[in-house]
């Protein structure tokens, strides 16, 4: 522009110097000049801070330098434009203008606008059956009910869409909702004292099933959870004395739903358990009735040529009972069993927390349990085999006496009748049974001298001593081991030999293969809710990875585990 004036200037014959001497003393140009020349020297020297609460910012600052680092970084820059990006959107679809009728004592009466997209409402109604209105009902946790923030359970609705409710049936009501496209425009009598959340933040695991499609009782089927026993669920308002709202933890989802409470659930698994025809619990049967029956000593003496050679390398044979049923008569108990005899009765969850156990800390027992004949004595051998260092099974107890090639606490601690039975008595056993007249088992001490020896001790049980053994001491880790199909057992079990009932190794049978099968399915379906990690055995080899990387993650990962095995009063 400068150059401009003066140009037009030279044109029009002008004094060229009186002009120059004007513009020079121009104001404006005067302070441009200033501006320029503070400009050029805060470019060599940085300004002093003119506040002292400004004194931090000063650029000198090894925080301030950091701070400017983070916020020039890409990353940060992006999250800033996203931000603005958002800020600025308008968003779709606008709401539509309030109602020009809204009554005389408007105060008592709230609009509420809500934009439907494909997600539910989250919110349940009911009549109120003392004055016929409709009110709301509940709000599902995380819904859009919920993250509006504008509607409570307690509000009375008064139209839906422009619709009077007046009168009409909840179902109705619902309709008009199920058929509104876009928005929803509620007019409402808000509830006069909100109700304080009661959110908890529980995490349980179910220790039975829940589908609430097949519940007549639930308040809204659409809003329930359905759950499998050991799902884990994330309780977020135990509000309701009947209906709890959760979510499950492996849904990812963000809005919770109804589940039974605690007392419910318990009731309903009552009253399923009486609705089912009555079954003798021959699991409960004392096994000191048969000698014949009650333990396998092949189990416990077939493997002894292996043992005696890998003694050394700390692998024992482990005990266990009943693991293959003689030849008599009778059926497994399992057959008879009812499914219900178990303790989700006692209590339909558990409360869990995440436990990832300290380096410190002793090492979580590792139990295996499978069918008979799918292979948890070969894993766990193998197991051991692979760092005899690091895994140790238990040594046992028996009442009969050493044989020649026993050392005393190696193979087994032999121990009179009597101590047997004060071990009993005093609940020491793992687990126990007799075989001709001599008695077998396995403590709690053999195991708790593995882990204190800080080794990994690796075992084999039953499941039904499940609930004996989950205990805060021993924290154990409960691998189940599970065959693959049965044309998948036919592949792989081609040269393997099942132990039988007369002390000889034979090759399986279709009939074992079907036997295994059907008792694990038995097994998974009464206490899956108690296992930690699942291996399909289908190659021994990759069984045997599975299994290293699952026993590796007990110990070094965060876990699931009942809350009560953390507090210190626990006498669990
Ligand atoms: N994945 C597999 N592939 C081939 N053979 C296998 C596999 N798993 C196990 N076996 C073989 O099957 C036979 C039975 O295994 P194992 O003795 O470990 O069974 P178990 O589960 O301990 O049952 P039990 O206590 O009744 O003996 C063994 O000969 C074993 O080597």
């Amino acid at each position: 522009m400068v150059v401009e004036e003066v140009r037009q200037s030279v044109n029009r014959d002008i004094n060229g110097a009186a002009l120059l001497y004007s513009l020079l003393n121009a104001p404006w140009l005067r302070s441009l000049l200033k501006v320029y020349e503070c400009l050029q020297l805060h470019l060599t020297t940085r300004p002093p801070a003119v506040l002292n609460a400004a004194l931090p910012l000063v650029p000198t600052s090894p925080d301030v330098r950091e701070l400017q680092r983070l916020l020039m970084s890409p990353h940060l820059q992006a999250l800033l434009s996203a931000h603005d990006m958002v800020a600025q959107k308008d968003y779709e679809p606008v709401l539509p203008p309030l109602p020009g009728n809204l009554p005389e004592d408007e105060e008592a009466m709230r609009i509420v606008c809500l934009v439907k997209n494909k997600q539910p409402l989250g919110a349940t109604i009911k009549r109120n059956e003392v004055t016929g209105d409709i009110v709301v009902a509940r709000i599902i946790h995380g819904g859009l009910a919920d993250r509006s923030g504008l509607l409570h359970a307690g509000d009375t609705l008064v139209e839906v869409n422009g619709i009077g409710v007046d009168g009409l049936d909840p179902e109705e009501v619902i309709q008009i909702l199920a058929q509104s496209q876009g928005t929803i425009v509620f007019k409402l009598i808000p509830i006069s004292d909100c109700p304080v959340s009661s959110q908890t933040m529980l995490y349980v695991r179910a220790m039975a099933s829940y589908c609430p499609q097949q519940d007549p009782a639930i308040p809204c089927a659409d809003a329930g959870v359905p759950f499998r026993k050991g799902d884990i669920l994330e309780v977020v308002d135990q509000t309701d004395m009947l209906w709890w709202q959760a979510r499950k933890l492996s849904d990812h989802s963000t809005c919770a739903g109804l589940i039974p409470s605690s007392n419910l659930l318990r009731r309903k698994q009552r009253e399923f358990w009486w609705s089912q025809p009555l079954q003798p619990h021959t699991c409960m049967k004392s096994s000191s009735q048969d000698d014949t029956l009650p333990i396998d000593e092949r189990c416990v003496e077939t493997g002894k040529a292996a043992w005696v050679a890998q003694s050394d390398a700390g692998f024992h044979r482990s005990f266990r009972l009943c693991r293959r049923k003689s030849q008599s008569n009778h059926q497994p108990c399992y057959v008879r069993c009812p499914a219900s005899c178990y303790s989700a009765m006692a209590s339909p969850y558990e409360e869990v927390v995440r436990y990832q156990r300290h380096p410190e800390d002793r090492y979580r027992l590792i139990v295996l349990m499978g069918p008979s004949g799918v292979g948890v004595n070969e894993l766990r051998r193998r197991l051991i085999e692979i760092n005899p260092q690091m895994f140790q099974g238990p040594v046992p107890h028996t009442t009969r006496p050493p044989k020649s090639y026993e050392e005393v606490g190696r193979e087994y601690h032999f121990v009179p009748r009597e101590t047997f039975e004060q071990m009993v008595y005093n609940h020491r056993f793992l687990e126990f049974g007799q075989y001709k007249g001599n008695w077998y088992g396995t403590s709690v001490e053999a195991v708790k001298v593995v882990l204190d020896s800080r080794k990994i001790c690796v075992i084999d049980l039953e499941p039904q001593v499940i609930q004996g053994m989950r205990t805060h001491e021993l924290k154990p880790y409960i691998i189940f081991i599970k065959p693959p199909s049965i044309s998948q057992m036919r592949q792989t079990r081609r040269s393997a030999r099942i132990v039988t009932e007369y002390y000889t190794h034979r090759p399986f049978k279709e009939e074992d293969l079907q036997e295994m099968e059907e008792a694990a399915r038995w097994t998974e379906s009464q206490y899956c809710q108690f296992f930690d990690h699942v291996i399909v055995n289908e190659t021994l080899q990759d069984a045997c990875v599975h299994l290293l990387t699952a026993v590796r993650r007990a110990q070094d990962e965060p876990q699931w585990v009942p809350a009560s095995w953390l507090r210190p009063e626990s006498q669990s």
